[in-house]
């Protein structure tokens, strides 16, 4: 591919890259910065919203650089995603692959055949923690390829897994600490859409990039708008015990989400409706979509298949609503959609900001409502207290610390929103900046007029 470019780049380098192979005309706020610091062989802590444009910060370095880049993510889905998208990018394809334990072996052969050559031809290799943790193999080939100057750098997406004090923690992120120690030389790049000071400290810590540099942006989304409404669980009915084909469902939460979602938007309007388990994001979809509404369900208990056609047919547009539990989320970009409803409290309030944050992603005005009862607050806590691997008497600490928090700004039934969430992050916010969008602005104006 002759628009790899070798040797140092140079800024004009970097432009041209994005634009001739990532077909971008500028780069957006932070992205250039990260990229030149991570080329001039530092450690890198980027912090972007959700849709902020993360992934050219390592991307494109690694098409500038020699060698290969070897990129952590979490979920395979999200890997397979950024893999085909890379090999199909636009106007140029880059070099990229992953493996798993889902890798056939034939392809898993020419893979590691390409990373033994002395020059290899993948530009980016993606793996997830757990692979890299388990095999000593990989780690011998990633030592081979920095004997021979062909270890581009580290970067791990979703960096709030490593710590202990993000939302999402998993332990075989942990164990990537050793990076450093193996290869102290290799410049890491870390990046997450979200990361309270704390976080970030601890994802320092466990990484042992120390003296990494920081990019980090305003977590002000000025387009999204934030409210809460009581949700009514009164006349609530079980509608496990009813048949899938009555269509007298009642229970007032349910007919009040309807309600919400029929009044203020049509059914050209996209949106996502976050529920708590599985069977909610089912029961919520059918009441939806036997009331006209182009729902459908997703979510991790489904085949992968019905799972692709779901989030397949949302993308095309064919269904407008999906219910859905957070295993829907990550990596999926879509511009338009215009509402993002919790119909249970989320657990923490970075969990909450990432999923809220997939509303606006174009930039246009786009609503991001909780229905909030104190009663999925319980049923959260049982679910934090049960017993399960990996979870332990801090960890349940840390959540349940987390769980109030989110609580917090629920129950503020007078505190500008934006401003509770900005503050959440460790950011100052200008009231200027407050454009009087949240229901609890909205409120005060209300009263003093
Ligand atoms: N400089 C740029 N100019 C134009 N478009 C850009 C630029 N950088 C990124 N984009 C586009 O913005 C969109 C979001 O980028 P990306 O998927 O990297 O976001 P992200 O921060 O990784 O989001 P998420 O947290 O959801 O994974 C993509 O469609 C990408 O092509």
């Amino acid at each position: 591919m002759d628009a790899y470019l070798h040797g140092p780049p140079k800024d004009d380098q970097i432009s041209r890259a994005n634009k001739l192979i990532f077909g971008n005309d500028s780069f957006r706020k932070n992205q250039r910065e990260a990229i030149e610091a991570t080329l001039r062989g530092q450690d890198v802590f980027v912090l972007m919203p959700t849709g902020g444009g993360k992934s050219l910060c390592y991307q494109l370095p690694a098409v500038l650089s020699p060698g290969i880049t070897i990129v952590v993510s979490p979920l395979l889905s999200l890997i397979q995603d950024q893999v085909t998208s890379l090999v199909r990018n636009q106007p140029v394809g880059i070099p990229a692959a992953f493996l798993s334990s889902q890798t056939l072996a034939a392809l898993k052969k020419a893979v590691w055949r390409d990373l033994h050559r002395p020059i290899p031809t993948l530009k980016l290799l993606y793996v997830t923690p757990e692979r890299l943790a388990a095999s000593d193999s990989l780690i011998q080939v990633l030592e081979s390829l920095h004997q021979r100057g062909m270890l581009a750098r580290f970067v791990v997406d979703e960096a709030h897994c490593v710590s202990s004090w993000g939302h999402d923690f998993r332990p075989d992120y942990h164990k990537l600490g050793n990076l450093k120690d193996l290869f102290p030389s290799v410049p890491l790049m870390a990046l997450t859409a979200t990361a309270p000071q704390k976080v970030i400290d601890s994802v320092k810590k466990v990484l042992k990039i120390p003296r990494a540099q920081v990019f980090s942006m305003s977590f002000n989304r000025t387009n999204l708008s934030f409210a809460v409404l009581e949700k009514d669980l009164d006349g609530k009915v079980d509608l496990n015990l009813m048949p899938r084909s009555n269509a007298v469902v009642e229970g007032k939460a349910l007919a009040s989400l309807y309600e919400y979602i029929k009044t203020k938007y049509d059914n050209s309007v996209v949106g996502i409706v976050y529920c708590m388990t599985k069977q909610q994001s089912e029961d919520v979809a059918n009441y939806l979509f036997d009331r006209g509404i182009l729902a459908d369900f997703y979510h991790a208990g489904q085949s992968s298949s019905d799972r692709e056609l779901v989030q397949e047919a949302w993308q095309r547009g064919e269904i407008k609503v999906v219910c859905a539990t957070i295993a829907y989320g990550m990596g999926i970009d879509k511009p338009d959609v215009r509402y993002v409803i919790h119909y249970a409290v989320a657990k923490c309030v970075e969990g909450y900001y990432q999923e809220a944050g997939r509303a606006g992603r174009d930039g246009k005005p786009s609503q991001c409502t909780i229905f909030y009862n104190r009663r999925d607050v319980t049923k959260i806590k049982s679910i934090i207290n049960m017993p399960k691997k990996g979870s332990n008497a801090k960890s349940r600490a840390v959540h349940m610390e987390k769980l109030e928090k989110m609580m917090d700004y629920c129950e503020d039934d007078t505190s500008c929103r934006r401003q509770a969430l900005v503050a959440y992050f460790g950011q100052t916010f200008n009231r200027a900046d407050c454009q009087r969008t949240c229901d609890n602005c909205k409120r005060l104006i209300r009263r003093t007029n």
